[in-house]
């Protein structure tokens, strides 16, 4: 029997100004007491403890005279547990974790084991290790954010664990480290009014450290390597109490300060009941809430267990830290039950009988000769016992193995009868159907399993001890799973209720309502089913992997499809945008022969009109001045119809019978002029003079030598037909460009639309091909059912068949009634 050890750590105050005040607590030896502010000690207000750590100490005073020796006793094979108590704000994560500049109760311990194993080199260890919290009484896994609402298990071979939870093998501290670093960022903080960084869940960092001696070559005795030494550490930050109307606590806040409450209300009440002492304890409610039921081993079960009661130095805190001292006043009343957790092997535990034997002998050498005989002789006839009824055990439990057997086929039977004797009634399908028998089948044998577990699973590789801790717990197992869980109590465990409870308030557990019982988790069916059960759940496997490959093959059909649904508009809209790219690119490969054969054809009328001139000119029937007027109405009239003629093609318009009026129009025009010029074969009317006249003095020329001026304006003429004939080429320069740009375009637009066609094709042929697998898996699947089926008849007719050789009663105790 060991006490827990409790000590008692005051934080420095956080402000300048408290810290000036000083403070209220003073600290001498491991006595800490409330005085009144630079005045006598109050009376009742004093407590000892096993350590107090004043302001001025730091982690690493902490971990050597409080947790140390627990750690190094887990590496010897003793349970351990360290955890730091107090209220918000008070240090406990401060404690546990530390800083990068003082680490912590948890680095520390982390190193300090790794250095350890090195010393000892006479052993192996393995050590695993998980981190968990519990946040609004779920537990989730910090190692794996995926693995959250972790169940609570409870087994005669591991005790109370936590299922489905990470256990990383590790090898260094680094590593370890690491690790906690990771599951950190997975942990709820939050911001109060009383710590920035408010831990919101308690946090459980677990170390599971197995460990043999190496192997002596010379030792003819027990081998020490027969023997396996498996301990568990758990160094736990709690979550702190908290007064709401101090932390300003709302909305998810709100809650989790009273989930929070509730469950440090609940380890309070077992602390409670455990000072007790043994005969007033009665029922300890451990599994009112997750943490003590965590916990349970290390309050008065199976292991070291140290507590760090943290308080908060300033006024403000008075109440509470008297309440988290009380707490520690009565946690250090509690007896633990410590014993080293060696596992021995059938062989190991003969052997030690036979070592004792000698040891015996050899004494017999002594005075008590004949008693000592007298023992070995006694102990010589339990050991022959002990083998006879291990024999005896052995083959009752083969009895029992076979009488389950022949209950199961019977069960079996029964079930296909009441079942109107088809699969066909389990549901709609007959997959589905099996899935229920079997599940009905499973459950009925896990009732069986779950009242005769603790005969099979009472092997002789636990060190049988009377006291032992899981043999204590065993007589609460006929109370519900989750017994009294105080589910409407969030709504009363609030900060006066937490602080009743601290003042040695019990809370009456028992009496707020109950959750229904649940059903104890079943062991895994043994091998004793292995006959029909491997068959039938190879063939359910098998089943059930066709299924999820269908599953799969649907899953990516429908992909496939909604990819397609997705692709059909764009490349619907491709596919109407062709004709129009298709009537652009023919525009555009025609535009230029459309321009010169509309250039020729007004060359043709040019040349006409010119040949008149020449000839009028020729003949001197035509004055110069009526010449040029001629020529500028003609290049006017020109390049006004190719202007518009060129503006039309380069807007697409596609009309010829625009091309065709225009030509008209200029040829009319040129005809009229034609017409005109022969007419004009009469001297030059007054009228045609005058405007000449204007004209040449428009041009500043005079009227005087008509050659000069005619040649000078010729000139120019020429200079300027010249200049409109290079922006025409420029023009046609451009149009190429542009019409080389628009190939391009097009050519791009039609590989995409290649491109989608082609990916179109494989979709459809790859759909081809899922529905081609879909349809085999389809087959496959329906072979394998009437295989499973055939098989079911064969073993039905081999049932009956033996049913109506052999007719079996079985026990009353397997629920068989006739
Ligand atoms: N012994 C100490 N020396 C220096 N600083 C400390 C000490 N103890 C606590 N602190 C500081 O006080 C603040 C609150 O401490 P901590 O977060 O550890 O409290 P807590 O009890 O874990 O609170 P909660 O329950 O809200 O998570 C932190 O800023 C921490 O660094």
């Amino acid at each position: 029997m060991e006490k827990i050890c409790v000590a008692v750590r005051l934080r420095p105050p956080v402000s300048a100004e408290d810290s000036i005040n000083g403070t209220f607590w003073k600290v001498e030896d491991n006595r800490i007491s409330l005085h009144k502010i630079h005045g006598t000690p109050l009376s009742s207000s004093s407590y000892a403890f096993d350590h107090i750590f004043d302001e001025s100490s730091n982690n690493s005073s902490v971990y050597h005279l409080l947790t140390k020796d627990i750690i190094h006793a887990a590496l010897d094979g003793f349970n351990g547990t360290a955890f730091a108590y107090g209220q918000t704000s008070s240090g406990k994560t401060f404690t546990m974790n530390g800083s990068e500049t003082d680490p912590g109760v948890i680095p520390r311990a982390v190193r300090d084991i790794f250095a350890k194993i090195e010393t000892m080199s006479d052993r192996e260890f393995l050590i695993r290790v998980s981190y968990m919290e519990i946040y609004n009484e779920e537990i989730n896994d910090l190692l794996v954010v995926e693995n959250q609402k972790l169940p609570i298990h409870e087994s005669l071979e591991r005790g109370v664990f936590v299922a489905g939870l990470r256990e990383e093998i590790v090898n260094n501290a680094e590593q370890v480290l690491n690790l906690i670093q990771a599951g950190e960022v997975n942990r709820h903080f939050g911001e109060t009014n009383m710590n920035v960084r408010s831990s919101r869940s308690h946090t459980i960092f677990r170390m599971v450290i197995e460990s043999k001696g190496k192997d002596s070559e010379s030792s003819n005795d027990c081998s020490i390597s027969d023997v396996v030494r498996v301990s568990v550490l758990n160094l736990v930050d709690l979550a702190g109490s908290e007064r709401i109307a101090k932390t300003g606590a709302d909305g998810v806040r709100l809650k989790e300060g009273k989930y929070i409450n509730k469950s440090l209300m609940v380890l309070g009440n077992v602390i409670n009941k455990l000072s007790d002492g043994s005969k007033q304890r009665g029922h300890i409610p451990y599994r009112d809430s997750k943490l003590t039921r965590i916990l349970q081993p290390a309050l008065g079960g199976n292991a070291k267990t140290s507590i760090i009661c943290t308080i908060a130095p300033e006024e403000i805190h008075i109440e509470e830290s008297r309440g988290t001292l009380q707490f520690a006043s009565r946690a250090k009343r509690i007896t633990n039950c410590v014993q080293v957790n060696e596992i021995l092997t059938d062989a190991a535990l003969l052997k030690r009988q036979q070592l004792e034997i000698e040891e015996l002998r050899k004494k017999l050498q002594g005075s008590h000769a004949e008693v000592l005989e007298q023992e070995i002789l006694k102990l010589r006839n339990d050991l022959l016992k002990y083998e006879m009824e291990r024999g005896k055990l052995e083959m009752e439990l083969e009895e029992e193995r076979k009488s389950r057997d022949q209950w199961i086929r019977e069960q079996w039977s029964k079930i296909e009868n009441s079942n109107t004797k088809s699969f066909s009634d389990y549901g709609t399908n007959d997959s589905q159907g099996l899935g229920l028998m079997r599940h009905r089948l499973t459950e009925e044998y896990s009732e069986i399993n779950s009242t005769s577990q603790e005969d099979i699973f009472k092997s002789p590789c636990f060190k049988a001890a009377p006291s032992a801790f899981v043999a204590q717990r065993s007589k609460y197992s006929s109370l519900p799973d989750y017994g009294p869980l105080p589910d409407a109590f969030s709504n009363v465990a609030d900060e006066d209720m937490w602080l009743k409870m601290n003042n040695g308030y019990v809370a009456d557990l028992d009496s707020l309502q109950t959750t229904p019982t649940r059903k104890v988790q079943s062991f895994p069916p043994s091998d004793t089913t292995a006959g029909c059960t491997s068959e039938f759940e190879k063939y359910e496997l098998e089943v059930q992997d066709l299924r999820r490959q269908l599953e799969l093959a649907n899953e990516r059909i429908n992909e496939l499809e909604q990819k397609h649904s997705e692709d059909v508009p764009s490349s619907k809209q491709l596919m109407g945008e062709t004709p129009k790219r298709q009537q652009d690119t023919q525009l555009i490969h025609e535009l230029p022969l459309r321009l010169s054969k509309s250039v020729e054809n007004f060359k043709d009328s040019f040349e006409e009109v010119l040949s008149v001139i020449q000839r009028s000119a020729s003949g001197g029937k035509l004055s110069t001045a009526k010449m040029l007027s001629t020529m500028s109405e003609i290049g006017v009239q020109l390049f006004t119809t190719l202007e518009a003629h060129f503006a039309m093609n380069m807007n697409g318009e596609r009309c010829l019978t625009g091309d065709n009026e225009q030509q008209k129009v200029f040829h009319e025009r040129m005809n009229k002029i034609i017409t005109s010029l022969e007419l004009s074969e009469s001297p030059i009317t007054g009228q045609e003079r005058k405007h000449l006249c204007s004209c040449s003095e428009h041009k500043g020329s005079g009227l005087g030598g008509e050659t000069a001026y005619s040649k000078e304006d010729l000139n120019e003429r020429y200079e300027s037909l010249g200049r409109e004939l290079q922006l025409l080429k420029d023009e046609r320069d451009s149009l190429l460009q542009k019409f080389s740009e628009s190939s391009e375009k097009l050519a791009m637009v039609s590989s995409q639309k290649e491109n989608v066609l082609k990916y179109l094709n494989t979709e459809v042929q790859r759909r081809k091909n899922l529905e081609g697998e879909v349809k085999q898996f389809t087959a496959a699947f329906a072979s394998r059912q009437k295989s499973f089926i055939s098989f079911h008849s064969d073993h039905k007719t081999k049932l009956e068949k033996l049913r109506a050789q052999t007719p079996i009663s079985l026990p009353k105790s397997f629920g068989c009634q006739d």
